[in-house]
């Protein structure tokens, strides 16, 4: 699925009124009782007190034609126009004036602090009162009711996007932004809610499908790609009946240092689990025992010091490489993580102390073969490419990155994002069970082990998140996302490629659940 600008939907949004010779205030009125069905669909006649706060735009104008509906149908609804500017909409004047026709309660205008109403925990708050329209930060009252709606315990259900957040630009104030428990957003997700400073305010959304132009969407270039399940089944690769070990690739995990061999052994059996045919792994001497105990299917190679890596030499030729689960950071260590980058051609999964090691030597980053992947955490990304001053400079530091030193970087958290160039991979799978220690290492092997199973380095991490992700939901739904711990992300891989084609009931035809 495709994330869009704000300044692409209005385009959509033009293009699909005209294609489809429409109204504008018809694609409202679909929009409108898209959200109304949602919530007659959960509510089911229910004599719960549902308050609506309209702005003086097209927001508030959908939140009209809510507040319309849901009266017609018998629902007790209280809406209220936050006056804030005089400039009305047109669809939004228009929704104003056929709301009368179905009421004698007029909707309440709202011009100050007085006016604020009294809300109950058990009522239901739905937001229309600033959407993807937003062009400045809300301040003075509007700013104290977008707090006070807040503070109350009242269900949030934000139209389109939560009021006070930009679709896609940065963060003003963070005290002037609705916190909504749900969003019903229009035709495509906003890049907000998938970016760690604005997400908290999105926490969970369905898409609603308003028929806008398809062929605008197909081909208009996005913001970002979400990856969820189709994308995921588009990418896997078959496996071949006649295929034999060597036809999977041999992958070389160079990991683990005295004390860290878990890195070496998660790593490993990730590189196994997502189906590479062989798996080396290198490690200092102290970890041969450990690694040939705990996975017998794995060949060991040692360095020859006991404790850290000095010198990463083997006599084969991997079809992939993941280097720096656990290596620390001895200066010998640098110096063969020198030699490793500058003595091979293919592309590397770089993680964990060799992302450190790059960082304060960043002559390593020009002996990266071209389209290495990096997977750093947030801490490590930072001592990469420096600080930012918010997600969308990030964003565009990591792209500048990715470009100059022709690599893939695989921003790691809650919705990892895997950036190639100026494009953005947003992953949907995933969950806080899985913020638990040797995670990351699970993902470097499992990164490791497409690659080494012929998927190009792009694929390899974005299907590689996917797919961490989606064993790491599976793991925290047996078992709670306490207890989840990086073995049990690794020993769902095998759920997870079952899950992907699994038969599934179908879902709400018009909406998609986030
Ligand atoms: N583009 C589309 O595809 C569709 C859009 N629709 C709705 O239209 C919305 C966008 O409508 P609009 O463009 O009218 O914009 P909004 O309704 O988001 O708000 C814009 C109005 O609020 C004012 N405003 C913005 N920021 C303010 C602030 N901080 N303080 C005070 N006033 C402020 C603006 O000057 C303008 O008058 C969407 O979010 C969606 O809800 C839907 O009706 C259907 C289709
Ligand atoms: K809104």
């Amino acid at each position: 699925m495709k994330i869009f600008s704000a300044a692409q939907l209005y385009e959509a949004d033009k293009t699909t009124v005209e294609k489809q010779k429409i109204t504008s205030a018809d694609l409202m009125e679909r929009a409108g009782t898209q959200i109304f069905q949602w919530l007659h669909q959960r509510l089911n006649g229910a004599p719960v007190p549902i308050h609506i706060f309209c702005g003086i735009g097209d927001n508030g104008g959908d939140g009209l034609v809510v507040g319309r509906l849901l009266i017609e149908h018998g629902y007790s609804v209280i809406v209220y126009v936050v006056n804030c500017s005089d400039k009305r909409s047109k669809n939004f004047l228009l929704n104003y004036d056929k709301i009368k026709n179905v009421t004698k309660n007029w909707p309440l205008l709202m011009k100050g602090e007085d006016d604020f109403p009294e809300i109950n925990s058990e009522d239901i708050i739905v937001d229309a009162i600033f959407g993807i329209g937003l062009n400045r930060c809300p301040g003075g009252w509007v700013k104290k009711l977008i707090q006070y709606l807040n503070e109350s315990k009242a269900f949030k259900l934000a139209v389109d996007i939560p009021s006070g957040l930009y679709s896609n630009a940065p963060l003003e104030d963070k005290e002037a932004v609705l916190k909504a428990n749900h969003t019903l957003t229009f035709q495509a997700p906003k890049l907000a809610f998938f970016l760690p400073e604005t997400a908290v305010f999105a926490p969970s959304f369905d898409v609603l499908d308003i028929g806008l132009d398809l062929e605008f969407l197909h081909n208009a270039e996005p913001l970002a790609q979400l990856i969820s399940k189709p994308e995921a089944q588009r990418f896997y690769q078959t496996r071949e009946k006649f295929g034999h070990k060597g036809t999977y690739g041999h992958a070389l995990i160079v990991a683990g240092s005295y004390g860290k061999m878990g890195a070496a052994i998660l790593s490993t059996t990730a590189a196994f689990r997502i189906g590479s045919g062989m798996v080396t792994a290198f490690v200092p001497k102290c970890g041969y025992n450990i690694l040939q105990t705990a996975i017998p299917e794995a060949m060991v190679i040692t360095d020859n010091e006991e404790a850290f890596l000095s010198d990463i030499s083997f006599d084969f030729e991997p079809s992939a490489i993941g280097v720096g689960m656990g290596i620390g950071k001895n200066k010998a260590t640098v110096e063969a993580l020198k030699k490793l980058f500058t003595d091979s051609e293919i592309p590397f999964v770089i993680d964990a102390d060799a992302l450190n090691n790059i960082s304060e030597n960043k002559g390593l980053l020009k002996l990266l073969p071209k389209h290495s992947v990096l997977t750093p955490h947030p801490g490590e990304l930072k001592r990469l490419i420096g600080e930012w001053k918010d997600d969308y400079d990030k964003l565009e530091k990591v792209k500048k990155f990715s470009e100059k030193h022709e690599v893939v970087v695989v921003i790691k958290g809650a919705y990892t994002i895997t950036v190639y160039g100026d494009k953005l991979y947003i992953n949907t799978t995933g969950n806080p069970g899985m913020a638990t220690a040797g995670s990351g290492d699970a993902l470097s092997g499992v990164i490791t082990g497409l690659l080494s199973q012929g998927y190009d380095p792009l694929l390899a991490s974005v299907f590689g998140v996917y797919m961490h992700g989606s064993a790491g939901d599976i793991a925290s739904e047996q078992m709670g996302f306490e207890a989840v711990m990086a073995g049990d992300i690794i020993d769902n891989l095998g759920e997870a490629y079952l899950d992907l084609f699994a038969q599934t009931e179908p879902e709400n035809e018009s909406s998609e659940k986030n």
